[in-house]
C-alpha cells in the first residue's frame, strides 16, 4: 500500500486535532481562537496536546510549500526586529485606545517619526496580525498589539529589541574573539555594548535600563508555564516533615519561596538568598501570615553556603551561568550538605533534538542562543545537567527528573551522597 504523502497526513493532523479544538471550546461556551482584541489570549491547558500538533504541522505545511528562498527569507529577516523596536521604543499602543481607532497621521504626530515610515512599518506589523486596518488609514488593536498595552509587557519587547537583537548581531564576533569563553564579560552582549563588564554590571549602572530588564523578567515569570504550582505541586515538600527548612538560592524577591511556605504548614523557614541589590528590603513584601517563616538574606551564591537545611532549590538560576560557575556554586554548598540533603533544580531542560513539539523546541532553543549571546551561558539537557553535577562532585546523585506538562522548567531532584 502506498503511504499517505506527507502533505495529505498534515492536513488530516491539522483537521482532526482543530475540530478537538472547536468541539471542546463549544461545549465549555469559550469564544473560538480570533485576532479580536478582546479575545482569549490562550487555549485551556487541556487542550495544549492539540494545540500544539496544529500549530507543528501548520508550520510544518508551510515551510513544505515555500520555494528555498522563500524559506530562507521568512526565517531569517530581521525587520521583525526593526518593525518591533519602533512599536516598544515609541509606545505606538499605547496611542490606540482599546475598541478604538487612530489614523497613520495622528501616530506620526504623537510619536514624531515621519508618517510614511510609521504607515509602512505598521502595515508590515500587520501582517503578522500585531494591529490591523479597519479602515484605509486607520489603526485599531488586535489581541496581540493590545498585549503591549501592558507596560511591563512594552518594556519586555524593548529589552528584546534593544538590548537582545543588537548583541545577538556580535555572536559570531564574539566566539572568535573569546572562542570557548566561560566568562560572563567576554559575550556579544559586551561587544555590543564596547565594554569589559558583563550585562550584569552594565545594567546595574543603567537604571532606565534595569527597570526594562526587570519588567522583562516579570512578564516572563508570570507566564502560566512558568507558575510556581509547578515546583509546589511536583515535589513532595510534606514529606520534608515538621520543622523543615529550605534554602531558595537566587530567589529574588521570593516568590516561589511563598508558594511553597504557603501551601506547605510543615516548612518552618524559608531562607531566600540573592546578591545585595535584591534582597535589601524584600522583608516587607512578605504577606502578614507568612511572616516568621520566611527571611531574606544578602548571599553571593559563589561563595561557601553557611545555611544548613533540607533543601536548597536553584529555580531558574544556573541556566544564567556558564558551566564553570554552575559548577563554582554547587561546590559552594557542599560544605553544609549532609547525606540525604537535597539540592533542588528547577530549570529548563531542552529536549533531544526532535523528541517533541517542535515549535517548543524552538523556543527553548531561542532562549538558549539568548544565553549565549548575554552571559556565555546555556540551557542544558538532562544529560548535559547529569555531566555537570558529576563534575561538580560525584557525590550530586540526581534521584528524578520530572517533566510536569505544561511546565516550561523541567525539576531534578538531586541528593547529597555525601
Ligand atoms: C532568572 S532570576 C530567577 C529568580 C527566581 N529564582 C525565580 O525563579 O523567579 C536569577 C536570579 O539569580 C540571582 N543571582 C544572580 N547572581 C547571583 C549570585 N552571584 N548569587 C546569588 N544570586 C544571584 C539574580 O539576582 C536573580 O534574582
Amino acid at each position: 500500500m502506498m503511504a499517505t504523502p506527507r502533505i495529505l497526513e498534515l492536513a488530516s493532523s491539522i483537521l482532526s486535532s482543530v475540530t478537538i479544538i472547536h468541539d471542546a471550546l463549544v461545549a465549555k461556551q469559550i469564544p473560538l481562537p480570533s485576532f479580536d482584541e478582546d479575545a482569549p489570549e490562550r487555549l485551556p491547558h487541556e487542550l495544549s496536546d492539540a494545540g500544539d500538533a496544529v500549530l507543528d504541522a501548520t508550520a510544518e505545511l508551510r515551510d513544505l510549500l515555500l520555494c528555498p528562498i522563500s524559506l530562507l527569507h521568512k526565517h531569517s529577516s530581521h525587520n521583525s526586529a526593526v518593525y518591533f523596536q519602533a512599536i516598544s521604543r515609541s509606545r505606538i499602543p499605547s496611542l490606540i485606545p482599546p475598541k478604538g481607532r487612530i489614523s497613520f497621521a495622528e501616530i506620526a504626530n504623537k510619536t514624531t517619526l515621519p508618517e510614511q515610515i510609521i504607515t509602512r512599518l505598521l502595515r508590515y506589523a500587520m501582517t503578522f496580525h500585531v494591529f490591523c486596518e479597519p479602515e484605509p488609514g486607520m489603526v485599531a488593536h488586535t489581541k496581540a498589539s493590545k498585549a503591549l498595552l501592558d507596560a511591563d509587557t512594552n518594556d519586555w519587547l524593548r529589552t528584546g529589541t534593544e538590548e537582545m537583537f543588537p548583541a545577538a548581531t556580535r555572536l559570531l564576533d564574539a566566539v572568535q574573539k573569546w572562542p570557548n569563553s566561560q566568562e560572563p564579560n567576554e559575550t556579544a552582549f559586551c561587544l555590543a555594548n564596547n565594554t569589559s563588564q558583563s550585562i550584569y554590571e552594565v545594567l546595574a549602572s543603567d537604571p532606565g535600563r534595569a527597570k526594562r530588564f526587570s519588567a522583562t523578567m516579570r512578564v516572563l515569570a508570570t507566564k502560566p508555564e512558568n507558575d510556581p504550582c509547578y515546583i509546589t505541586d511536583y515535589y513532595d515538600w510534606a514529606a520534608l516533615g515538621p520543622n523543615a527548612h529550605i534554602v531558595d538560592i537566587g530567589g529574588g524577591h521570593g516568590h516561589v519561596s511563598k508558594a511553597i511556605a504557603s501551601k506547605f504548614p510543615n516548612i518552618a523557614q524559608v531562607t531566600v538568598q540573592d546578591i545585595p541589590g535584591v534582597v535589601d528590603g524584600a522583608e516587607a513584601g512578605v504577606p502578614e501570615q507568612l511572616k516568621g517563616r520566611i527571611f531574606f538574606q544578602a548571599y553571593d551564591m559563589f561563595s561557601p553556603q553557611t545555611v544548613q537545611a533540607d533543601v536548597y532549590i536553584f529555580r531558574w538560576v544556573l541556566h544564567n551561568w556558564p558551566d564553570k560557575y554552575c559548577i563554582m556554586a554547587l561546590k559552594a554548598q557542599i560544605p553544609v550538605l549532609k547525606a540525604g540533603s537535597i539540592v533542588l533544580i528547577q530549570d529548563t531542560l531542552l529536549p533531544e533534538p526532535g523528541t517533541g513539539s517542535r515549535w517548543r523546541e524552538q523556543g527553548m532553543r531561542s532562549t538558549d542562543l539568548i544565553m549565549a549571546v548575554s552571559f556565555n551561558s546555556r540551557e542544558r539537557t538532562v544529560a548535559e545537567w547529569k555531566a555537570l553535577l558529576t563534575e561538580a562532585d560525584p557525590r550530586f546523585a540526581v534521584k528524578t527528573v520530572t517533566e510536569p506538562k505544561g511546565s516550561a522548567l523541567g525539576i531534578l531532584v538531586v541528593e547529597w551522597a555525601g
